[in-house]
């Protein structure tokens, strides 16, 4: 995407997000970082990068595409020597696919060298650009990260992690962040903790990633969630020793992390805010099962997104779980593919009907979510020209409203299914189903959290469905343009 001015943007794709990783102290570090970014491939698909720190310079590697693409190549992490790195495996939600977006951004600043790597978006990050840019700021990228490292480079603290610190208290929305400097490996969480970020420790070496499942893929433990709001500071000292301090906000709002890492982002073998993530999909297709009953033959998942919601609903319902859609697995992720027409295309190679366990039969279909409709569609097609009596729909999470600004790139409003069409009906028309119900929040609260929705104080946030943004949204509003925010032009 090639467009002329640094704000002129265009929000017309889907995307999701992104992973990072990051580890201090260990000799091989850029290994692990590779590996960590390999177990958080599903959070994004487009590119990778890494930054190590050798005690002498800093390195970069950065690739289009696949980790496993690149980062398995000895020869590229020979390149990547040191005891520090941190890395990141991109969706981009602001600033077009290009390898000058891609992540660790890195600068060379007056307390030395840094590198970030983000996870979320900066809902002012295109107000902070035009004020930075004005005041005469020079952008190498055209993503919202890219205001960190200058906010950092005008800071008046004199310390890097107190630079750090000022900078991401001026951005806006949702982030993890990790940031890599000459001895210290730096994480932070938004003041109300939308995406996850986890610390773990392997050999007494700290970590910090997006994911328990990053931690599992090299055997080192978990120690515990980095809070909302919190800046963790680990740093070598001269022995060789490291130390971890923690800055924490004075009086941090409650948490609200983002209901859809549980309901599709993370991994189901991840532990998200405490919680397995297999098992909240479960008991979200238990509540399914109990809220929105049907009389059938056989649960069938939408895979991979709809299995362990399936299972849920097999148990709770009483009726047999049976594979009778295969995924083909060296297919992209179609939710996260860049065009309508692409998606298409991407959900007929993807899935094909398992014709032994839907012939004659009353298919209940479970998936986790629906976003346009496309995966629906075409599934329900096949499932009938494979022989069902009759298809009905049962989604794990309620109806999508609204477009996301922290950290995933959703359609613009009007390309919601649930957007399209009146009524519920309209929709299962729509999409040719003999039924269809979606889960409701207060059985998806219950599913993740254990109790249904405070509406005084929601536990989680859940604007894709309410539309109750939990931050000002500065850019969208300044814009007064919704449908133009996610993805910012290249030059
Ligand atoms: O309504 P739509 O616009 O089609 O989007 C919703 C579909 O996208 C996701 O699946 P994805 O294709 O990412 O596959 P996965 O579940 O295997 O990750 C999700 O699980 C739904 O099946
Ligand atoms: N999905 C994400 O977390 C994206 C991070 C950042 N906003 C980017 O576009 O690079």
């Amino acid at each position: 995407m090639t467009k002329a001015s640094f704000d002129d943007i265009d929000g017309d794709t889907l995307h999701e997000e992104c992973g990072v990783f990051g580890i201090l102290g260990h000799p091989d570090a850029a290994t692990l970082t590779a590996l960590g970014l390999h177990a958080l491939q599903h959070r994004g698909q487009e590119a990778a990068g890494i930054v190590t720190f050798d005690g002498q310079q800093f390195h970069t590697e950065k690739r289009m595409g696949l980790v496993g693409d690149h980062y398995t190549d000895p020869a590229t992490l020979a390149k990547l020597p040191g005891f520090v790195a941190i890395g990141h495996t991109r969706y981009s939600t602001t600033g077009e696919v290009a390898l000058r977006n891609v992540q660790p951004l890195f600068a060379e600043l007056e307390v030395g060298g840094i590198a970030v790597a983000h996870n979320g978006n900066f809902t002012n990050g295109l107000t902070l650009r035009r004020q930075l840019i004005a005041d005469g700021a020079i952008c190498q990228s055209t993503s919202d990260t890219e205001v960190v490292l200058h906010l950092i480079a005008r800071s008046k603290h004199s310390s890097s992690s107190d630079r750090f610190i000022d900078a991401i208290r001026r951005v806006e929305g949702g982030y993890s962040m990790l940031a890599l400097t000459r001895t210290k490996l730096i994480a932070a969480r938004d003041p109300i903790g939308i995406r996850p970020l986890v610390m773990g420790e392997l050999d007494g070496k700290p970590i910090f990633c997006s994911e328990t499942c990053a931690l599992d893929i090299i055997g080192a433990r978990y120690v515990r969630d980095v809070e909302n709001g919190e800046v963790v500071i680990c740093e070598v000292q001269p022995d060789g020793s490291i130390t971890i301090d923690t800055r924490k906000a004075p009086a941090p709002p409650p948490e609200r992390l983002c209901l859809f890492e549980y309901v599709y982002f993370a991994r189901p073998d991840s532990v998200v805010g405490g919680r397995s993530v297999y098992v909240a999909r479960k008991n979200m297709g238990h509540n399914l099962a109990n809220e929105a009953p049907v009389e059938a033959d056989v649960v069938v998942p939408v895979p991979d997104g709809g299995t362990p919601a399936a299972l849920g609903f097999a148990q709770a319902s009483g009726i047999p779980f049976e594979y009778g859609i295969i995924r083909n697995h060296y297919v992209g992720r179609t939710f996260i593919e860049p065009t309508q027409q692409i998606r298409a295309f991407g959900v007929k190679l993807k899935h094909s009907a398992n014709r032994a366990m839907i012939e004659g039969k009353r298919v209940v279909l479970v998936d986790d979510s629906i976003v346009r409709g496309t995966t629906s569609v075409k599934i329900v097609q096949m499932i009938r020209d494979a022989g069902a009596r009759e298809v009905h729909i049962r989604v794990a999470s309620p109806m999508i409203y609204y477009p996301d600004f922290y950290g995933i790139d959703t359609p613009d409003a009007e390309k919601l299914l649930a957007n399209q069409h009146d009524s519920l009906d309209a929709m299962c028309r729509f999409i040719g189903a003999d039924s269809l119900a979606f889960l409701s929040l207060d059985g998806l609260y219950d599913a993740v959290g254990g109790a249904p929705r405070d509406a005084s104080r929601p536990q989680f946030t859940d604007h894709y469905f309410t539309g109750e943004y939990p931050t000002r949204l500065q850019d969208k509003d300044a814009a007064s343009n919704i449908h133009r925010l996610a993805v910012m032009a290249s030059g």
